[in-house]
């Protein structure tokens, strides 16, 4: 089951569904539509090493936009800071987004009860397009949950992505024991 935007808009007036800033406009029939912030980021280096913290730099994306290109992995931010606290909430692409060729999560759509912050994306391109902060770049869906959260993702210890702030945050994979 997903949430349906009356009981999107219910989830926020309880609290329970938090997000920042909200336009009763970009709320669809099943899901809100989230925007692309204006931070971007690379990793500094080539080769990635998943056992080691790989930085990023950032950069901010101009009035005039910015050409992502195909051979570049980007990391980008929602501009838009979410809370959920009683249901699973995914992040999808937009079919406009799609449409351009623009994936905006390698892998990772899923977020979890209790998570708090912005949403970090991890950002590919088919072929080169301007892109633009503020652009509709996502949408978020709602999921009820079977069965009681023991922890959620704010309370536990060892949440790698807590509170997020309006940059993109890197992998911290490195802090994962294999
Ligand atoms: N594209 C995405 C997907 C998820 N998240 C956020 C919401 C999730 O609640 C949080 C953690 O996501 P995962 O559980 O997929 O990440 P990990 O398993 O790598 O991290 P952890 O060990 O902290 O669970 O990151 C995000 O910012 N951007």
């Amino acid at each position: 089951m997903i949430l349906s935007d009356t009981r999107i808009l219910e989830e926020i007036d309880k609290g329970t569904i938090v997000i920042t800033p909200y336009r009763r406009e970009c709320l669809g029939s099943n899901s809100y539509d989230v925007h692309l912030g204006k931070w971007l980021a690379t990793y500094r280096n080539h080769i990635l090493d998943a056992k080691k913290h790989n930085e990023i730099e950032y950069f901010e994306i101009p009035d005039e936009g910015f050409v992502l290109y195909p051979h570049v992995f980007y990391l980008g931010v929602t501009e838009e800071y979410t809370e959920t606290h009683a249901h699973v909430p995914f992040l999808e692409g937009k079919s406009s987004t799609g449409r351009l060729g623009i994936d905006i999560h390698a892998t990772a759509g899923k977020g979890d009860v209790g998570f708090c912050g912005h949403w970090t994306l991890e950002i590919s391109v088919k072929q080169p397009v301007r892109i633009y902060k503020g652009m509709p770049v996502g949408q978020l869906i709602y999921f009820p949950v079977d069965g009681e959260i023991e922890i959620k993702y704010n309370q536990k210890q060892n949440a790698k992505y807590s509170r997020q702030p309006d940059r993109p945050i890197e992998s911290m994979m490195w802090k994962n024991k294999f």
